[in-house]
């Protein structure tokens, strides 16, 4: 059972697994989106990694202030922005996520590459420690998601941190579902480079919803 909301997007009910998830539709982005979120995220790499004269950065923050102006009117509530539900953006189009791209997504699993930036550096030249459970969570969800499941949020997300990860550096995530047990999926991911050399596992709890659950 669904009822329409003020906003546009469905409240579901009982029955249909996914808590009181709401059924948020598909935004497409538009031809400049993509675009867009790439700028966005060059702006992000430029803010950790220069050091700007200060009659410069002046300039440049009422340049910054003003294109948040520009910006201001067009928000609109969670569910109907192009960020986050375009799979065929990085990140699926949102600057949260990491600019990686979903190669499969299907009932085996998932798998998504791409690089960490200067954005996400850590210390001495690594991706720091927590840009990389942002990865496996986004992952997980997907996963989950990709094998069907109902709507589930993470229980507890375990990582290990085998090697140092690197930064401009093409890597792949393969997560997958290991069990489910009634409510319960368990799943699982590993990071490695292109040799295989493994960065990274984790592994995760995601629950599903109960009716009403947010
Ligand atoms: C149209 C275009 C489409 C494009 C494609 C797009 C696809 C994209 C799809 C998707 C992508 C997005 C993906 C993102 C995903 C991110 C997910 C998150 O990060 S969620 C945020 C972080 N997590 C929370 O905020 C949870 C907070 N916690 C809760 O809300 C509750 O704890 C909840 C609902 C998870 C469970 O609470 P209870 O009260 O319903 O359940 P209880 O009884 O506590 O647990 C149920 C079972 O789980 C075990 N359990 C619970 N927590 C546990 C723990 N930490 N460790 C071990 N066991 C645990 C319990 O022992 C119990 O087990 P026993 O049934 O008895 O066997």
């Amino acid at each position: 059972m669904s009822e329409q909301t003020a906003d546009g997007t469905e409240s579901v009910t009982d029955g249909e697994k996914r808590g009181g998830f709401p059924r948020f539709r598909h935004t497409p982005a538009g031809p400049d989106f993509g675009r867009f979120v790439e700028a966005m995220r060059r702006l992000q790499d430029l803010a950790v990694s220069t050091n700007v004269p200060d009659d410069v950065l002046a300039d440049i923050a009422t340049q910054a202030e003003e294109l948040a102006d520009r910006l201001t009117p067009y928000e609109v509530p969670e569910g109907k922005s192009p960020a986050g539900s375009n799979i065929q953006l990085p990140g699926r189009g949102s600057l949260l996520m990491l600019p990686w791209m979903v190669e499969k997504f299907d009932t085996e699993g998932v798998r998504s590459t791409g690089v960490f930036r200067r954005y996400h550096l850590g210390g001495n030249g690594a991706a720091h420690g927590g840009v990389l459970p942002l990865l496996f969570d986004d992952v997980f969800g997907m996963t989950v998601h990709a094998g069907g499941r109902p709507i589930s949020r993470t229980g507890y997300l375990h990582i290990n941190y085998r090697a140092i990860t690197p930064l401009n550096t093409q890597l792949v995530i393969e997560g997958k579902v290991d069990r489910v047990e009634g409510r319960k999926t368990f799943v699982s991911a590993r990071l490695t480079d292109l040799d295989g050399k493994l960065l990274a596992d984790g592994e995760a709890l995601m629950i599903e919803l109960l009716p009403g659950q947010p």
